[in-house]
């Protein structure tokens, strides 16, 4: 390495030394990963690396480019050529230095996001989204960096990627080596399947690409126009699972990097409130010293109680922050009132069928995969796949992707992910198919049919209709093996539900209802548990939150069971819907008598007041003709 460049990354520690609370200091964090990027790229054996310190390397901040500081070289150092890690070319190391700062440049100021680092690291261009899979992770409770990330079912968000929009992403993944950029291109199919979630590997990065919802983002929609013109108001993204909320703060954080906005991304499972107030302080450093202003994206925004959310409610309201807030939960109950009015709710839907088919059908273009219609006649391998020539062609049954697109439910990550199981589950047994193509001739092939792409959900835990059938069958399951005392069953639709995504507190709900119904009285803590377990759920939420109702499940599966006072409010409802003729009035004695008037029609006559009496009382408390009635008595329910 030249002297020329240790000289750059010397100049840039100095500065955090100096000032250790700006942005300077953000800077320079990224410096020094982006220094030993550099140094691994440019292999100079024995460089010295100017590493910062301990705390900054934990949250490596996007670089900006910046002035070179040219000191003197050494003899002749200046004449060796050093690789540039962005652009691969090879300069004397004495020009590295601003053809590096050009290089950065080149992507505009909002290229100082994670995107880049793909790039440094020496991968191919266009394999930005790969890169960022193998890229080291910023330490955790780095909050700056932990875009997109997401704990929950261990979904991973990659970071606010840079890379061509997703429309050439289709057209390249169909034309593998043309302007290659996506992240499926060039790839066999057994490499597209491996490693990244198919989902997450097709999230889009642009409006063009990015499906339904048009309610809200359709042609002339406010929110478009806002977004088509860089004009991001504080948002509330409120919708089902997979249904695009990330996917939209994806494509906002894409093209606020056009206009130099920084976008920072917190997940509310992971994030503290010290990691918000850090975002704020250099959100507010940023504002101050560089006029740039600050998107925060906090995925799963109801995860944050609400003195967590009080944090940024004063900084959405000055403008240091524009807040992003993505929930499934119903704002109104989620989300504080004072933070909520300062945003602007946008209800996105589940995905249609239709649009569902559209996603499915991007994915199966992608991994090169054919469509076989029914009756369909096929005589060469699949069109547009990138597969190897060696690989045998893979079709896929038109009826399968509609049954998927049914199945999942409008959740597109559900969608593409029993696709992808699918294939991959067929392509691993590489059972080939032959396949009555041509008039009279037969191909191998390996296809993929609607049992395979059920299996792909089953596969996925999703083969759970959250809004359907399953749903109940799961529910029944779970509250009759509790009620068997069967605790292994109870555990295993416990799980069925809560790794199909079901809603942890519906369940919780049902156990609150369940210590009543079948415990009762015979283990009255039973109910004291059940709501215990809601609030924990609601307190922490999936995934922490699953061992708390399994907790719950196994301690009524094992509790003994009573129905004597569910039995017996039934009996009393039976008799109330039974009765002929008006209800009996309330008797007289037990009436209550605030007034002179009430006393002297005879309210509260006779009543014995029972502490007033060492003996038991015999007084009537039923009506009169239902005197001596037993609701306790065994009858039909
Ligand atoms: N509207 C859409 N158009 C195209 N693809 C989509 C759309 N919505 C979702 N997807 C696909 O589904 C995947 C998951 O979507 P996303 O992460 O945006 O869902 P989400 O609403 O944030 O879900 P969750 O609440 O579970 O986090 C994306 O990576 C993308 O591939």
């Amino acid at each position: 390495m030249g002297l020329s460049q240790r000289t750059k990354y010397s100049h840039i520690s100095m500065k955090e030394q100096v000032d250790p609370k700006t942005r300077g200091l953000v800077h320079v964090a990224h410096h020094g990963t982006q220094g030993q990027e550099t140094l691994a790229a440019g292999a100079g054996s024995g460089a010295r690396r100017t590493t910062a310190p301990e705390g900054l390397r934990a949250a490596p901040l996007p670089a900006r480019p910046r002035e070179p500081t040219m000191e003197p070289t050494e003899g002749g150092e200046e004449e060796r050529l050093v690789r540039c890690p962005v652009c691969l070319r090879e300069l004397p190391a004495a020009d590295i230095n601003p053809h590096l700062d050009s290089c950065l440049h080149a992507d505009g100021p909002g290229a100082d996001l994670p995107s880049k680092r793909p790039r440094l690291a020496g991968g191919p261009p266009g394999s930005q989204a790969e890169g960022q899979e193998g890229e080291a992770r910023p330490a955790a409770g780095s909050p700056v960096f932990s875009h997109f990330h997401k704990g929950r079912g261990g979904k991973q968000r990659s970071g606010a990627a840079g890379g061509s929009s997703g429309a050439g992403r289709d057209k390249a993944a169909v034309q593998p080596g043309h302007g290659c950029s996506a992240a499926l291109c060039g790839e066999s199919l057994a490499q597209k399947l491996e490693g990244k979630p198919l989902a997450e590997r097709l999230r889009p990065d642009t409006l063009g690409d990015y499906v339904g919802q048009e309610r809200v983002l359709g042609a002339q929609t406010l929110l478009r126009s806002l977004l088509e013109s860089h004009e991001i108001p504080s948002l509330i993204l409120w919708g089902p699972p997979g249904c695009g909320k990330t996917t939209l703060a994806h494509i906002i954080a894409k093209s606020s990097k056009k206009n130099g906005t920084r976008f920072v991304t917190l997940s509310a499972t992971s994030a503290k409130t010290n990691d918000v107030r850090d975002v704020i302080s250099q959100a507010q450093n940023e504002k101050r010293l560089f006029k740039r202003k600050t998107i925060l994206f906090i995925d799963e925004i109801h995860r944050f109680n609400k003195s967590q959310q009080d944090t940024f409610l004063p900084h959405v309201e000055c403008g240091t922050v524009t807040l992003i807030g993505a929930t499934t939960e119903n704002p109104s109950f989620q989300v504080n009132a004072a933070l909520l009015s300062r945003c602007r709710v946008i209800v996105l839907e589940k995905l249609s069928v239709e649009a569902m088919e559209a996603i499915l059908m991007r994915a199966v273009r992608s991994l090169g995969l054919q469509v076989l219609g029914q009756g369909d006649q096929h005589s060469a391998p699949a069109t547009g796949s990138s597969s190897k020539s060696s690989e045998f062609p893979v079709y896929i049954e038109e009826k399968a992707l509609n049954t998927l697109a049914y199945l999942c439910d409008g959740d597109a990550r559900t969608g593409l992910n029993g696709l992808q199981l699918a294939v991959q589950a067929r392509v691993a047994a590489g059972k080939t198919t032959p396949l009555n193509t041509t008039k009279g001739g037969s191909a191998d092939g390996i296809l993929v049919t609607e049992e395979h792409v059920k299996e792909g959900l089953q596969r996925s835990h999703i083969l759970y209709d959250r809004a359907g059938e399953e749903h109940y069958n799961c529910i029944s399951a779970l509250h009759k093996s509790m009620r068997g005392s069967d605790e292994n069953a109870s555990l295993y639709w416990l799980a069925r539900m809560l790794e199909g995504g079901e809603d942890p507190l519906y369940v919780a709900r049902r156990l609150v209802r369940f210590a009543s119904e079948d415990i009762g009285l015979a283990d009255p803590l039973a109910l004291t548990q059940a709501v215990a377990a809601y609030q924990g759920c609601h307190f922490i939420g999936m995934p922490e939150c699953e061992v708390i109702l399994a907790q719950c499940v196994v301690y009524f599966a094992r509790a003994p069971k009573s129905i004597e006072v569910y039995r017996a409010y039934g009996n009393v409802k039976e008799c109330l819907r039974m009765h002929k003729g008006p209800l009996p009035p309330v008797p007289l004695h037990l009436r209550n008598a605030p007034t002179r008037l009430m006393k002297n029609l005879g309210y509260g006559k006779g009543y014995k007041y029972n502490p007033m009496y060492k003996e038991p009382v015999q007084q009537d408390y039923l009506p009169e003709e239902l005197k001596g009635a037993d609701f306790f008595k065994e009858r039909e329910i």
